[in-house]
């Protein structure tokens, strides 16, 4: 990120500094990222504190100041709601009449709609949903962005610019963006939960824990940057790999016994139906 052209934003508040919160701060504090301020609000001192160091942020608990996400969206241009989907209603309630006209509120909260946030919010206020991941630690997320019905394009474009600090961005209407949210938002437990398993098969074979973790971590990374640097399909490079009659394909046919692409969709299924029940509240 050293050639990384630089980017300007605006007074920014983050409104819950739990994995998400801290994932999307850690773009906003890349060295060639110029925010005109920002401000953290989270619910436990303890987390506000170790935040509290950091140069160009300020830090609120609400555990300390219950009027900390007034405090902190107080002259912020955009303002990111971090919290737990149960909790946006309730916050937006308590934010309403300190957010200037003109705000972008940004809510990366899974299945609450903008419809629902519009509806506890003045016309005046921009609403956008974002899906980010939690690759942004590392500036490797995938975030889907979906405008509201009061959304200008400089608004959208304000927000694509805050979601490309930590990665790249797609948009999609909000009506595609719960399923967007059950590939990519969910996407990296599905990876860790396939590094995890073929993890205990490598110890189960006899090979130390570090020396598995060197095996797996380094495969998945290989086979992610081949896929990224080739010009081949997923199904071309795996069928590289496996020689005919070689040893992959017995792998491989035990695989195809467990029909994951049949798993794959009733897992994604199962995280849309509960954002639809997030969405009711
Ligand atoms: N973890 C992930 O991979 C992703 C999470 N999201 C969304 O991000 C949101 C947060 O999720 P996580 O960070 O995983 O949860 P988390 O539980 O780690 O973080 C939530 C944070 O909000 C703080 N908080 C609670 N009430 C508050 C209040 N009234 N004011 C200020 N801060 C408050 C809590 O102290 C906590 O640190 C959720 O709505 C989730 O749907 C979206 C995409 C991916
Ligand atoms: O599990 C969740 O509800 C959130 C949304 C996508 C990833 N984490």
């Amino acid at each position: 990120m050293d050639d990384a052209q630089n980017v300007n934003l605006p007074t920014i508040a983050m409104l819950g500094a739990g994995s998400m919160g801290r994932a999307i701060l850690s773009g906003l504090l890349a060295p060639h990222v110029h925010a005109a301020g920002i401000r953290v609000t989270n619910r436990s001192e303890a987390r506000a504190a170790e935040l509290s160091g950091t140069p160009g942020v300020t830090t609120y608990a609400t555990e300390k100041k219950p009027d900390a996400n007034r405090l902190a969206v107080d002259g912020a241009q955009l303002v990111i709601v971090a919290v737990k989907p149960a909790m946006v209603r309730d916050l937006l309630a308590e934010i309403v009449d300190s957010l200037a006209p003109g705000t972008i509120v940004v809510s990366v909260a899974a299945g609450v709609t903008t419809a629902t946030m519009e509806s506890l919010l003045p016309d005046t206020i921009s609403v956008v949903r974002a899906m980010p991941n939690t690759p942004a630690v590392v500036g490797k997320a995938v975030t889907g962005i979906s405008a509201g019905s009061h959304t200008e394009e400089d608004d959208l474009a304000l927000v694509r610019t805050l979601f490309e600090t930590v990665g790249e961005v797609v948009e999609v209407p909000e009506s595609q963006l719960d399923a967007l949210s059950t590939i990519s938002g969910s996407g990296p437990a599905y990876v860790f939960l396939l590094i995890e398993a073929l993890t205990q098969a490598a110890v189960e074979k006899g090979f130390t824990p570090e020396q598995a973790a060197t095996l797996v971590n380094g495969t998945f990374l290989g086979a992610s940057e081949l896929l990224v640097s080739s010009d081949e399909d997923p199904a071309e490079l795996r069928r590289r790999v496996t020689s005919p009659n070689g040893t992959t394909e017995r792998a491989i046919a035990v695989l195809a016994d467990a029909d994951l692409p049949a798993l794959f969709t009733r897992a994604t299924d199962a995280a849309l139906a509960r954002a639809r029940e997030l969405a009711a509240g």
